[in-house]
Parts: C-alpha cells; sequence; structure tokens
C-alpha cells in the first residue's frame, strides 16, 4: 500500500451536505488519497450537539462543538455551516493561519467575497467554493479556469432549485403560487422559511459570484436587482403557455456598451423565455447555467444544483484539487478582479416587457395606449385583445427592448390613465432577438 502524506481536513457543520462530505471522506479515502497523492484525513467535525439525531452517522470521536480550536489544527478547512457568523471568522482565521478553505455558501462569498480572497491572495492560500452556485454543476471552476482565456459577454442561470421546481409545476399543473409553494415545502425543497428562495435573495448571491467572476470585476451584492416570483399568477403562467413561452426565475449578469465603455448589469427576476430555448427544459429542482462567451459561443452548465449528496461532489472535487496542489506545489487559482468595470443601474438596462391590462372598450382607446408608448420611445412588438362580457377588453401587449427606466415610465403614465381600469401583469421577456 503506497504511504501517502496526510492532510487534515477539518469540517465544520454536518447538516444536509456536511454530513454527506463526511460519509464520503470516510467511504472513499483510499481512492480519494490515490487521486489526490495526498491522504485527506478528516480530523474532525465541528457541530453544535454532539448527540444530535443525524441521517448519517457519524463517528462520535470526531465530533466537536469548539470549531475554533478544530480549525485551527487542520491543513483544509471545509465550512459548511451556512450564514456569515460564525462562518466568516472561522474562514478568516483560517486563511490568515495558512489553511486552505473550501465552502459552499453563497451568501458568505457574495457578501464578503473580496475580504476573503485578499485574505487567501496574501497568505498564498485557497478559497474553493464550486459548490456554492448550482450545487454539483461545475460552473465556478469553468468561469475560473477553462473560459479564463475567452471574454464572456452574458451568463443567464436557473440558480435557484425551490423557485424552478414552483414556476414548473405552476406550468405542468396549473398549479397557483400558493399550492406550488406548499408541495415545494412538502418535499423539502422549500426551507421553512422560504423568503430567502421565493423572494430571489438566494439567486442574488449566486448572481453576484457568477457576475464577478465572469467579466474579472467586483459586482456588490446591494447592486443586484432583486425580485422574486410571489407576484407570478396562474394567469401569468397560462399567458405564457398560449404564446409559447415559459417563466424562468432568471439570474442575469451581461456586459452592456455605452458611450461612457463598458459596464456590467447583475440581476435576478422572473421572466419569459421561448418554450424552445436550452434553459426552457430545465424542470423540477434542476438548475442550469447558460454561458455565452465571445471564442467559445453558447455553452450550457447543467444538473443538480442542490441536495446533500449533490452538493458534497463539488465539495470532494474543490478538495482533491487543493490537495493536489499540496502535492505537486504552485499557486492555486485566483480570482481576479482586475476589469473594475461599474454597475450599470437598472433603469439602463435594455429589456422587453409583456403587460396585460384591463382597458375600456370603446374607440380610440388602443390609440391612446399606443401614443403612450409612442411617446416613451417604446416600440410595440405584438398586441393581443380578449374581449370580456362587461365594459372592459383585457390587451396583452409585447414590447420591443427598451431601456427598463423608460419601460417603467410607460407603466406609470398607463397605471393614472383614464382608460385604463387596472394592470393585471408587468413581466420582462428574455432571450430572444
Ligand atoms: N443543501 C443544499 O442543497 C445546498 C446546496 C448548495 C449550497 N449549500 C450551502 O451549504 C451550506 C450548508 O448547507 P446545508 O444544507 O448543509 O445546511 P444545514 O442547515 O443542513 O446544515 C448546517 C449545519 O451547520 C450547523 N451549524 C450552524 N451553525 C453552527 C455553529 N455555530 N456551530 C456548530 N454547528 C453549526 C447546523 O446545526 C447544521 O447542522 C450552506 O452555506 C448552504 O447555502 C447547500
Ligand atoms: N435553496 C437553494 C439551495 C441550493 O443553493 C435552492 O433552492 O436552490
Ligand atoms: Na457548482
Amino acid at each position: 500500500m503506497t504511504a501517502y502524506r496526510s492532510l487534515k481536513v477539518a469540517l465544520l457543520g454536518a447538516g444536509s451536505v456536511g454530513s454527506q462530505v463526511a460519509r464520503l471522506l470516510l467511504e472513499h479515502g483510499d481512492e480519494l488519497a490515490a487521486r489526490a497523492g495526498a491522504r485527506i484525513e478528516l480530523v474532525g467535525i465541528g457541530v453544535r450537539d454532539v448527540d444530535a439525531q443525524r441521517d448519517v452517522e457519524l463517528p462520535r470521536e470526531l465530533l466537536t462543538t469548539d470549531l475554533a480550536r478544530l480549525a485551527a489544527s487542520a491543513d483544509i478547512v471545509v465550512e459548511l455551516l451556512g450564514g456569515i457568523e460564525p462562518a466568516r471568522t472561522l474562514v478568516l482565521d483560517a486563511l490568515n493561519a495558512g489553511a486552505d478553505v473550501v465552502t459552499a455558501n453563497k451568501a458568505l462569498v457574495a457578501a464578503h467575497g473580496p475580504e476573503l480572497f485578499d485574505a487567501a491572495e496574501r497568505v498564498g492560500g485557497q478559497l474553493a467554493f464550486e459548490a456554492a452556485v448550482g450545487g454539483a454543476i461545475p460552473i465556478i471552476r469553468p468561469l475560473e479556469a477553462s473560459l479564463a482565456g475567452d471574454r464572456i459577454t452574458r451568463v443567464m442561470g436557473i440558480v435557484n432549485g425551490t423557485t424552478n421546481y414552483i414556476l414548473d409545476l405552476m406550468h405542468r399543473e396549473g398549479a397557483t403560487m400558493e399550492d406550488a409553494l406548499a408541495e415545494a415545502t412538502r418535499l423539502g425543497y422549500a426551507e421553512a422559511d422560504p423568503t430567502a428562495d421565493v423572494e430571489g435573495y438566494d439567486a442574488a448571491s449566486k448572481a453576484t459570484i457568477l457576475a464577478s467572476l465572469a467579466f474579472h470585476t467586483t459586482v456588490p451584492v446591494e447592486q443586484v436587482h432583486r425580485e422574486g416570483i410571489l407576484d407570478i399568477s396562474a394567469e401569468v403562467v397560462q399567458q405564457a403557455e398560449r404564446d409559447g413561452r415559459v417563466v424562468k426565475l432568471l439570474a442575469i449578469c451581461e456586459r452592456l456598451d455605452g458611450p461612457d465603455g463598458e459596464r456590467v448589469s447583475a440581476r435576478v427576476y422572473p421572466a419569459l423565455i421561448p418554450g424552445d430555448h436550452p434553459l426552457a427544459a430545465v424542470h423540477e429542482a434542476k438548475n442550469a447555467i447558460f454561458v455565452t462567451a465571445e471564442a467559445a459561443g453558447d455553452l450550457m452548465f447543467y444538473g443538480a444544483g442542490a441536495g446533500g449528496p449533490e452538493t458534497a461532489s463539488a465539495v470532494l472535487g474543490d478538495l482533491v484539487s487543493i490537495a493536489r496542489r499540496h502535492v505537486i506545489g504552485g499557486p492555486g487559482l485566483a480570482v481576479s478582479s482586475h476589469a473594475n468595470l461599474p454597475i450599470a443601474p437598472i433603469a439602463d438596462v435594455p429589456t422587453r416587457y409583456q403587460l396585460r391590462l384591463a382597458v375600456a372598450d370603446r374607440p380610440g382607446v388602443l390609440a391612446a395606449i399606443a401614443t403612450i408608448l409612442g411617446q416613451h420611445d417604446v416600440s410595440i412588438e405584438a398586441i393581443e385583445q380578449h374581449v370580456a362580457d362587461g365594459p372592459t377588453a383585457s390587451l396583452v401587449l409585447g414590447t420591443h427592448a427598451a431601456p427598463e427606466g423608460r419601460l417603467q415610465q410607460v407603466v406609470d403614465a398607463l397605471r393614472t390613465h383614464e382608460d385604463v381600469a387596472s394592470i393585471d401583469h408587468v413581466i420582462r421577456i428574455e432571450a430572444q432577438a
């Protein structure tokens, strides 16, 4: 048997992902050692309560509640606690003490990435976070390494499994938002408090990370425009189906060229996409990230964006790659933010809207509404009228692309127009020429 050098790994957190990382490290230790050229030795698991019931049985002698002490003894710290504190302090202390760190914590990387990357760079350590976006799907490493020689122009992803499950169920079964959310909770996709998922915070953290890596710049999470899915009604979904489209919660990161040079935009919102777009085929709680690069063209990364064993796969990949670096030496991958691009405000971002209005059903109304769009230099792409029994007709308008600010002005003007009884929905249309 080959005698490998040993790298001490401290695992912080033994929840859904942490317990699976522990299981895989213990079950596949020999094979991982052969692959990495070093034994990835689990020296301890930091938990809240050593006596807690767990789905995966973990060796009791490895459990400890002293996370700081455990982390201080390790070559590699794996942070799977979630949340900002104590995760941030533990990760920073570990990096400053010369350990490498693996984390799945998108909230931490999104909120404190620059601070953490600086700490890693200062000591020549490594911070790996493949599991933080798209779970098992390799997306961080492709952006950091495989595509490092190309120029990425756009990243558009379905990066939240819970909301994709909900919207998919509304399409497949005609479920209401309320019923779909209840089902997602029953199946364990949505947390007891699903705010981070349904209000788009989780996707916004991932958009920050994707935009920063793709464009070699820093995109603060506060500057990601964020809208959740709670306003998506069954009626929006039905209209989408009539139009051959689907509603998806998208994280969109793109470079925008303008008279003042290049800027970037990162945003999260539900939008309509064509039914034949590759992202439309992403069902249930799956994730996918569609990347467009100048030389590579379109690429799509698809798979399980969540789940204990699935996410543990990405953590193990990071561990093996860090272990390899310990064996063969040399610097690890560094996150570059040299481009230092300004962030475009959402009002400047070109997009397309679909509006559904209840309007007075009498002569001249259509012309009056078209005039309002014309006055704001917004061009109508499609118009559909449904005549009801009562005094109002339902009008569905699709626009050509225009800056978001102008589209909002149109909505504001329509809202106060005497012929408009109500604006029943406003949703963006993406991924179409
Ligand atoms: N579950 C997934 O599918 C998934 C996917 C991608 C990324 N992630 C990320 O992975 C991380 C872990 O997620 P999870 O689903 O395993 O969460 P979890 O809630 O199942 O596990 C977290 C564990 O950490 C423990 N913990 C928290 N604070 C602690 C402390 N101060 N001391 C000791 N123990 C503490 C909790 O008791 C819990 O057992 C999070 O950052 C999450 O965003 C999870
Ligand atoms: N809550 C997240 C977990 C994975 O990051 C989701 O639904 O996708
Ligand atoms: Na990933």
